[in-house]
């Protein structure tokens, strides 16, 4: 046989394989179907007895080349490799945030600001808004770095009840006053169902905080509204309970929900929290929502929020959030984490510097 006609016959092989593969992919598909219908009658998956009938009409069936044995190991393996694929979690695949079900990156555009699938954005700002004063010079701070959006809490669900609970409503009017004059975005954490749609008019995305990640009723709430929304990973949930969360935005019709590492709960002291880079790549990987990195409440200290910010580009994020405050000394909260604005500009330039970012030139 010619050296041209072994490679026409691998080229049939490989569309045969093509076809199979396709086939198989079919045939798995019905198997799922198949096992959900049974999970939802508790039946068992496994039926040996319906598979020894198909085996027995294939034998029956077989007229070579392959023998009989051959044949049943064969479909043997693909009966096992079905019931494998109804065995396995079929809600994780099938969960509307996940990649499974949805391949291209969410892209969430709010006005000319895209967050998702191109260019990481940083978003910064104080951790509480705390005057007129002190938001203006902060979102003065952004417009100068080119960030395009400005945080800010005015609902702050804090550790101690004892501790400065933020301004409210009143909080969320200056973060909106200070970032219209310098054309930045708003962000901010809002706790209560019921306060929604009010703050709706001051914030272009909703966070949702690390502590109320599972407050189920609030999550809701924020998948009946058309807003984006951010959702802060649980001090001590699993990339599942994370995706789960999400789920619950997204069913709800809002699909404009992004995810954001904040740092768990661990035994080190040395950080506030420890940040999981490796929630990037899994999120990434798993779900196709924009991810974004906040260096600032996950390590806590202003050393390392550079570095942290650059591993976190490099692993795939689609933001940075950090805090900054005119004068972190005097802060109402997380004083000793807020980068001054002098930090800030320095921290801006130099996670630049490393090529994974470009500030927005204004
Ligand atoms: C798909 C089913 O579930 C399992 C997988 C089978 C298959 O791949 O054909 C057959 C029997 C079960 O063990 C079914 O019951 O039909």
């Amino acid at each position: 046989m010619s050296h041209m006609q072994i490679e026409q016959l691998r080229g049939r092989l490989d569309e045969l394989n093509s076809q199979l593969l396709e086939l198989l992919s079919e045939r798995a598909e019905i198997g799922q179907q198949i096992g959900e219908w049974k999970r939802n009658a508790g039946l068992p998956l496994h039926d040996p007895v319906r598979e020894k009938e198909m085996l027995d009409r294939l034998a029956a069936q077989n007229s070579g080349p392959l023998d009989e044995a051959t044949v049943r190991r064969l479909f043997g393996d693909i009966f096992k490799a079905t019931l494998q694929v109804q065995i396995e979690a079929p809600a994780k695949r099938k969960l509307l945030v996940s990649r499974a079900s949805h391949r291209e990156d969410t892209v969430v555009q709010i006005g000319d600001t895209a967050i998702g699938g191109g260019e990481p954005v940083l978003v910064a700002g104080p951790c509480s808004v705390e005057s007129r004063e002190q938001v203006r010079e902060v979102a003065a701070a952004l417009k100068r770095a080119g960030v395009p959006v400005i945080r800010g809490g005015a609902f702050k669900p804090r550790t101690s009840p004892y501790d400065f609970q933020g301004l409210g409503f009143e909080g969320l009017k200056l973060l909106k006053e200070a970032a219209d004059e310098f054309g930045l975005l708003t962000i901010s954490e809002i706790v209560t169902p019921a306060h929604l749609e009010e703050a709706a008019q001051y914030v272009d995305i909703i966070q949702i905080g690390a502590r109320n990640m599972q407050n189920f009723e609030l999550l809701k709430a924020a998948g009946d509204m058309r807003k984006p929304v951010l959702l802060k990973r649980g001090l001590a949930a699993t990339m599942d309970e994370f995706l789960h969360a999400a789920e619950y935005i997204v069913s709800r019709g809002n699909s404009q929900v992004m995810l954001i590492e904040r740092g768990i709960r661990t035994y080190e002291k040395w950080t506030r929290n420890t940040l999981d880079i490796s929630a990037v790549p899994l999120l990434k990987r798993e779900s196709h929502l924009p991810v974004l990195v906040d260096v600032s409440h996950s390590t806590g200290r202003k050393d390392i929020m550079a570095p942290c910010a650059k591993a976190a580009l490099a692993a795939g994020a689609d933001g940075i959030m950090v805090e900054t405050h005119p004068n972190p000394a005097a802060a109402l909260s997380d004083a000793d984490q807020q980068l001054d604005l002098g930090e800030f500009a320095e921290f801006v330039r130099d996670v630049q510097s490393s090529g994974l970012y470009r500030a927005i030139k204004s």
